[in-house]
This record gives structure tokens, C-alpha cells and sequence, in this order.
């Protein structure tokens, strides 16, 4: 991988490599674009196939968060991190502090919180390092795993992604396929189990599967049957790039609505599913739910005002889908469109000089 060349492409600002020999740390900080105010995006801990695979993921989901981020409304820029090890075997306190140590030295420029293989005691290690981290436990007036928020969001979405393609946004009786019943899908079917949907479920995890068997009644099928079920709505909720040209043919689904980040293994597998008439709900806006949740914490935590924020995805994903109708374009266009408009207005209003409290010359001694 060029990786200045990529970096140029898609305009990153900065990557950083983070290493603790005595700790096994590996990480790469990836900060995408800060322009609405600083990188907010959370930390995977993911088994990657080779050091591209993971630099890759880092850039890719952290252009993801800016994007997120930007249509969620948020004041905050994009980027993450991922930490190359097995989440369930490579984890050690002097890992995490040391890393909080790297996140401290960026002063701000990028703060974090949970994502795929970290949990919130991983967050209160780092929190130990440095306050740019959220999603630490409720005890520091924090606002805890944001796991069962994003579930809350990609149900409001999927609503309304429903009312779309079905004419009504009742989703009882409808069938849903969730692929990947981790933390953010388990809540998810609840809310549907709640509601009178029925849920067919897989993942490689054969406990993930029998906890939701038990809990919901749902149905059990191997992972890589779920994309060829019958059923109206597709949830993606475990890794990236599942819509692809493998699994797009299988589909019988008429809404894609799910958690997954990176769902479109690329943008043109976004225009196939359009033209097939899927409405696709756009992932880094449907599954904004938790990120704004950890970003009231810069407000002083607020549940209430948080949870009113996430469940207004509804109509934040009609918007999405007027857009997409209005212009005649996929929806996953109308969403970048949305995002970069906001991040141009931003950026061309801070044309003006203002004093931001660091004294410009401060450094000049009187003699
Ligand atoms: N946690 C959040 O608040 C949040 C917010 C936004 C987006 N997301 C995204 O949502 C997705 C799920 O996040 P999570 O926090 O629930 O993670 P998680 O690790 O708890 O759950 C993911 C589940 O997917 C399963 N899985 C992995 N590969 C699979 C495959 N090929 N087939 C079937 N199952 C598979 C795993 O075994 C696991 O149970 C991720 O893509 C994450 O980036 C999470
Ligand atoms: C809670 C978060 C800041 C990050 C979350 N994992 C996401 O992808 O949105």
C-alpha cells in the first residue's frame, strides 16, 4: 500500500502508529478530517489477516465516523483505531493504559470509546491515561456502553426504511435476517421481538446464536445462509463489506437496515441495490445511535436529551431517503452528500480569523 497516496486520496490528516513492546500494543490511530471539531471514533481490537488489512480498516472506518459524525450533526470530526490481537486472548491492563498514553499525546485531536472487541473496562483503563475517552463506566458520569443506543437508532431506522419500501412502519410481522448477534444485534432484536417481527439469526458465535434462539424465538441459520432467506428486511450487525457481489444476487430482502459499519463492500454495490429497488438505509447514518450518545458526554451526560437526539434517526433516514427520491440518486449518495455539504459550510465559515483562547503571540518574550 502507497500510503500517502490513499492518505491524499480521501484527505486524511494524520495516521499513528502506536508500539509497546512490553504491553504487545500495535495500534493505528487514524484521524480523517477535524473540521467540525475533533476526531471522535472508537478503538476495534480485531485478529487481522496482515498489517495492510489492518492500517486498511483504520482509514476506512475512520472516514466512515467523519461522515457519521457530520450527518448525525455532531460538532466533531472522524477517525479510530484499531489494536491488531485477538480481543479475547491479547488484552493486558498495560496495553490499554499505554495506548491512553498515545491518545493523551494527541491532546485532543482524537478522543475514543468502544467498538468491535472493546468493552467499557477497556475504556476505564485508558480512561486511566487520559480524559480523551468515552464510553467509560456511568460511576465517572459517563454514558457507559453505547452498544444498546446504537441498537435504539438502527431500530428508529429501520422504521422508518420500512415505511419506505412497505407503506407502514409497523414492523410486526415482518421478517427480519440479523447477521451477527452481538452486543448492538441482541438489543436490536429485542426492540423487533418487542414489536411482533419475527428474526431469523446467525453468527459465528454459537452462543450469540442460542441466547437469541432462547430469548426471542428466533430462527437459526449458518452464516453464510442468511444473505438467501426469505425475509423483508436484511440487518447487517457484524462486520463490514457484506454487500457484495457474492451475496447481492441471494438477496430477498426489500430493506437493508442494519449496524454494520461498511456495509458496501464498495460504493458501486450501493447502485445495484438501488436499481434492484432495496431501500438501503446508509450505515454510518442509521448506526449513529451510540456515537451520539458518547458525544453528549462532552455536554455533561445527559440520557434523556441523548435518547431524544437518537430516536430523531427516523427522520434523518426519511431525509436520506427524500433526498435519494428527490435527485434520483442511491441513498448511500444522498447521505455523503449531506455530510460533505455540511463539512464545506462549516469549512468555508471559518474563513474569519478569530482568537481561540491560544494567545497567537505568546511565545515572544519581552527583553
Ligand atoms: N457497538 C456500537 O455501539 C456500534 C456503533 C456503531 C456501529 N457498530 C458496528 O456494528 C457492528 C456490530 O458491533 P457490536 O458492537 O455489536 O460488535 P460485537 O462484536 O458485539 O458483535 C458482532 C457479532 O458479529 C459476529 N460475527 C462476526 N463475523 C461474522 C460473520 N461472518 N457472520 C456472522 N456473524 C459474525 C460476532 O461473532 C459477534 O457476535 C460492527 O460492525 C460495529 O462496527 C457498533
Ligand atoms: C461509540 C462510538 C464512538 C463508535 C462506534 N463503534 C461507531 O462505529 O459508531
Amino acid at each position: 500500500m502507497e500510503i500517502f497516496k490513499y492518505l491524499e486520496k480521501y484527505d486524511y490528516e494524520q495516521v499513528v502508529f502506536c508500539q509497546d513492546q512490553q504491553s504487545g500494543l500495535k495500534a493505528i490511530i487514524a484521524i480523517h478530517d477535524t473540521t467540525l471539531g475533533p476526531a471522535l471514533g472508537g478503538t476495534r481490537m480485531w485478529t487481522y489477516a496482515s498489517e495492510e488489512a489492518a492500517i486498511e480498516d483504520a482509514l476506512r472506518l475512520a472516514k466512515g465516523m467523519t461522515y457519521k459524525n457530520a450527518a448525525a450533526g455532531l460538532n466533531l470530526g472522524g477517525g479510530k483505531t484499531v489494536i491488531i490481537g485477538d480481543p479475547r486472548k491479547d488484552k493486558n491492563e498495560a496495553m490499554f493504559r499505554a495506548f491512553g498514553r498515545y491518545v493523551q499525546g494527541l491532546n485532543g485531536r482524537y478522543i475514543t470509546a468502544e467498538d468491535v472487541g472493546t468493552t467499557v473496562a477497556d475504556m476505564d483503563l485508558i480512561h486511566e491515561e487520559t480524559d480523551f475517552v468515552t464510553g467509560i463506566s456511568p460511576a465517572f458520569g459517563s454514558s457507559g456502553n453505547p452498544s444498546p443506543v446504537t441498537a435504539f437508532g438502527v431500530y428508529r431506522g429501520m422504521k422508518a426504511a420500512a415505511k419506505e419500501a412497505f407503506g407502514s412502519d409497523s414492523l410486526e410481522g415482518r421478517v427480519v435476517a440479523v447477521q451477527g448477534v452481538g452486543n448492538v444485534a441482541y438489543t436490536l432484536c429485542q426492540y423487533l421481538h418487542e414489536e411482533g417481527a419475527q428474526l431469523i439469526v446467525t453468527d459465528i458465535n454459537k452462543e450469540a446464536v442460542n441466547r437469541a434462539v432462547e430469548a426471542f424465538g428466533a430462527l437459526a441459520v449458518d452464516p453464510d445462509e442468511i444473505y438467501g432467506v426469505e425475509c423483508d428486511i436484511y440487518a447487517p450487525c457484524a462486520l463490514g463489506a457484506t454487500i457484495n457481489d457474492e451475496t447481492i444476487p441471494q438477496l430477498k430482502a426489500k430493506v437493508i437496515a442494519g449496524s454494520a459499519n461498511n456495509q458496501l463492500k464498495d460504493t458501486r454495490h450501493g447502485d445495484i441495490i438501488h436499481e434492484m429497488g432495496i431501500v438501503y438505509a446508509p450505515d454510518y447514518v442509521i448506526n449513529a445511535g451510540g456515537v451520539i450518545n458518547v458525544a453528549d458526554e462532552l455536554y455533561g451526560y445527559n440520557q434523556e436529551r441523548a435518547m431524544k437526539k437518537v430516536e430523531q434517526l427516523y427522520t434523518t433516514i426519511e431525509t436520506v431517503i427524500e433526498i435519494s427520491k428527490r435527485d434520483g440518486i442511491p441513498t448511500y449518495v444522498a447521505a455523503d452528500r449531506m455530510a460533505e455539504e455540511r463539512i464545506a459550510r462549516i469549512r468555508n465559515s471559518r474563513s474569519q480569523f478569530l482568537q481561540n483562547g491560544h494567545h497567537i503571540l505568546s511565545h515572544r518574550i519581552s527583553r
